[in-house]
C-alpha cells in the first residue's frame, strides 16, 4: 500500500487551474514535483496538506482518506517557511508547541528537543524569540519540528529557500534520514540538483497540467543521453542564432546547447568560427538540461 496516494485531486482560481493530478508515492521514496512559477506546485502541495480544499479529488495517507481541515499526525508539511511558525514565541516554546499539537507526550517532547535544536543548526538560538531569527534560520527550525513528527508522510515546499550552502546539507542529511526510516517525501524545489540528489520520480506540472510521474532518468533523456554545451565569450549574432537553431542548438545568451547524438560538437564549433570560446563540453545530460529545453519549448 502506498504511503501516500493522490487521485483526481484538482483546484480553480480566477485565471489558473490545477488540472486533475493522480499520483502514489511508496514509504522511503522522495518523489518530485517540479515546473516553472506559477505552475502549479504550492497549489498541489497544499491541497494534498489540506490547508487549500481542492475541488475535486481524494488524498490517501497509508490507506485512509485524509479530512481536510484536520490535522493529520501522519502527516508533516513545510509549505511556508518561517510563516508557520510563531514569531512571538522562543525557539524551544515552538519545538514544544508543535510537539505537543502532534500528540507527544511533556517527556518525550523535552528530550526531543535538543536533538531537534542541534538538527536545525540551532544549538545555541532555543531562548531566542523566532522572529529575531533569519530566514535561512526559520526554514531550517520548521523542517527539524516537521522530522520531530517523525511523520510517515512529508510535504516539502521550496526546503532550501533562503538556506546557505553549509545547512543545505543538514537539511539534505534530514530528508535522507527521514527517508531510510520509511518516510514518504514530496519534494518541490527550483534547485534541481538538490532534487537530483534525493528524488527517484518526478510530477512535471506545465500551466497546471501534467503528465504521468516519470523517472528521473528518463526526464533526463528528453534531451538525449548526451548533452554537448558551448560557451562563448560573446553573444552571437542574429544570423548565427538562426544557422544554430536550423543545426538543432538552443541558443540561450552567450549559451549554445544541443544533443549530441544529432548534433556533432565539431559542426558546431565550425559554425561558430572564428569566435572566441570560454568552455566546451560534452556530458551526460542533467535534470536542469531537460527542464531548461522544456522551458525552452514552452516558450516557442
Ligand atoms: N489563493 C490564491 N488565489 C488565487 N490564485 C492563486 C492562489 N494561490 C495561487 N494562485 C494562482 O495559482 C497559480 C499557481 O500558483 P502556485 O503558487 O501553485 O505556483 P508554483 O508552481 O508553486 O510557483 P512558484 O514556483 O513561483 O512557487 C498562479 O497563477 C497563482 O497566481
Amino acid at each position: 500500500m502506498p504511503s501516500l496516494e493522490v487521485s483526481g485531486v484538482s483546484k480553480r482560481y480566477p485565471g489558473f487551474e490545477l488540472q486533475p493530478v493522480s499520483f502514489s508515492v511508496e514509504a522511503g521514496e522522495v518523489f518530485a514535483v517540479l515546473g516553472l512559477n506559477g505552475a502549479g506546485k504550492s497549489t498541489l502541495l497544499r491541497t494534498i496538506a489540506g490547508t487549500v480544499l481542492p475541488d475535486a479529488g481524494t488524498v490517501g495517507i497509508c490507506g485512509r482518506n485524509r479530512r481536510p481541515g484536520r490535522a493529520d499526525p501522519r502527516l508533516s508539511v513545510v509549505l511556508d517557511g518561517g510563516r508557520s511558525l510563531y514569531w512571538k514565541m522562543s525557539v524551544a516554546e515552538n519545538i514544544d508547541y508543535f510537539g505537543a499539537l502532534k500528540g507527544a507526550s511533556a517527556r518525550s517532547r523535552r528530550a526531543r528537543r535538543d536533538e531537534v535544536l542541534l538538527r536545525a543548526g540551532l544549538a545555541d538560538k532555543g531562548d531566542s524569540l523566532v522572529g529575531t531569527l533569519s530566514r535561512g534560520m526559520q526554514q531550517r527550525l520548521v523542517l527539524a519540528i516537521a522530522v520531530m513528527c517523525e511523520p510517515r508522510v512529508l510535504l516539502l515546499d521550496e526546503p532550501t529557500l533562503g538556506v546557505d550552502l553549509v545547512h543545505e546539507r543538514l537539511i539534505l542529511q534530514a530528508i535522507e534520514t527521514l527517508r531510510d526510516r520509511g518516510c514518504a517525501v514530496v519534494l518541490t524545489s527550483h534547485q534541481l540538483d538538490f532534487i537530483e540528489r534525493l528524488a527517484t520520480r518526478a510530477l512535471v506540472l506545465e500551466g497546471g497540467r501534467s503528465k504521468e510521474p516519470q523517472a528521473l532518468g528518463e526526464l533526463r533523456d528528453l534531451m538525449g543521453e548526451q548533452v554537448l554545451e558551448v560557451e562563448l565569450e560573446h553573444t552571437p549574432s542574429g544570423a548565427l542564432i538562426a544557422q544554430l537553431c536550423a543545426m538543432g542548438v538552443s541558443v540561450d545568451g552567450r549559451s549554445l546547447r544541443a544533443d549530441a547524438s544529432t548534433t556533432s560538437l565539431y559542426s558546431v564549433l565550425d559554425a561558430v568560427r572564428p569566435a572566441a570560446i570560454v568552455s566546451c563540453t560534452v556530458g551526460r545530460a542533467s535534470l536542469r538540461n531537460a527542464m531548461e529545453h522544456m522551458a525552452q519549448k514552452e516558450a516557442a
